[in-house]
């Protein structure tokens, strides 16, 4: 059982008293949700990948990166945080996703993450492709209103169709945008790179209301200013973030389904995050780690310590203002 600490929140099981790869599987090895009688936040694991178009596995990514959860520490000298001590955070455990059925999936994220904001509960989800993040969106919108999105990736994700189908890994962003989930004067793509299907795409991209920080971004003018471009795009509402894991460069996370080369470094990636401390931020995923393609853990290494990150920066968003 998780360590419980003078009547505050139950944090992970202590690593100086229990060796950290044994315990509970759980995120961080911390309470499950129904070892709590109230939850600040939830990782929620999304074992799905049926929108792929390219290598699969996705589905693996939750276990992997709890597994690769184990090393995080409690205090977050980067953010001066400690994520598990100043909010009750906990593992809810996997959804329910049915693989022969996308749409189905969807609603099931959408059902599970709105079932926990309505109890005071914001999720981190881990997925699972980025597929996802279409059920997460309308999860947030549902609860808050149109949202700005933050998403990291090497892929723009506002396409129209694969195979004629709206509901794929490639696709979330565009759905997302169709049904009025998102705030279009404040979204923005981080990572961008690689080839595309037409110039064309780029065009609608922005029409559907993203502001694109490219990889040559980062390189041309370095993480820090990307960052203070970012927070001014995003401005003081609320705020998704969504992360796929190929936004960092192969070498940084070889573990994905569609690489792209040229992209952030895992350092990069934790400089811009770190610069968003302060904002609104009401929802986040951590998607596309496919471990069969793994190795050594690097990329379920990575995820895990992103997922850390932005507990801090739940964490810091919401401390008493002063
Ligand atoms: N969301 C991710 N990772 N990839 C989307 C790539 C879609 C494509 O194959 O064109
Ligand atoms: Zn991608
Ligand atoms: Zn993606």
């Amino acid at each position: 059982m998780p360590e419980h600490s003078d009547g505050g929140p139950i944090g992970p099981v202590d690593a100086s008293l229990v060796p950290r790869y044994g315990g509970a599987p759980t995120f961080a090895r911390l309470p499950r949700l129904d070892q709590v009688d109230h939850a600040d936040v939830a990782l929620l694991g999304v074992p799905f990948d049926s929108g792929v178009s390219y290598r699969p596995g996705a589905r693996f990514g939750p276990g992997h990166i709890r597994q690769s959860s184990r090393l995080l520490r409690p205090f977050d000298p980067a953010l001066r945080a400690e994520p598990f001590a100043e909010q009750q955070v906990v593992d809810a455990g996997d959804v329910v996703c049915n693989p022969f059925d996308i749409k189905a999936a969807i609603d099931s994220v959408h059902d599970a993450a709105r079932d926990l904001l309505a109890r005071g509960t914001r999720v981190v989800a881990l997925g699972g492709d980025h597929t996802i993040a279409l059920g997460m969106l309308r999860a947030m919108a549902g609860h808050h209103g149109p949202v700005a999105v933050l998403h990291f990736d090497a892929h723009l994700d506002t396409w129209e169709t694969y195979f004629g189908e709206p509901y794929t890994h490639g696709t979330p962003f565009r759905r997302a945008a169709e049904e009025g989930l998102l705030d279009e004067r404040r979204c923005a793509h981080v990572g961008i790179r690689g080839p595309l299907y037409s110039a064309l795409d780029l065009e609608k991209d922005e029409q559907l209301g993203f502001r694109v920080f490219s990889a040559d971004d980062v390189e041309a003018h370095g993480a820090a200013n990307v960052a203070r471009g970012v927070r001014e795009r995003l401005g003081g509402g609320p705020v998704y973030i969504s992360i796929d894991i190929d936004v960092l460069d192969p070498a940084h996370a070889p573990g994905t389904g569609t690489p792209e080369i040229g992209g952030l470094s895992s350092r990069e990636l934790q400089v811009i995050l770190r610069a968003l401390a302060g904002l609104r931020i009401v929802g986040a995923d951590v998607v596309e780690v496919s471990p069969a393609y793994d190795h050594a853990e690097i990329s379920g290494i990575a995820a895990a310590n992103v997922a850390y990150t932005l507990l801090s920066l739940l964490a810091v968003g919401s401390r008493p203002a002063g």
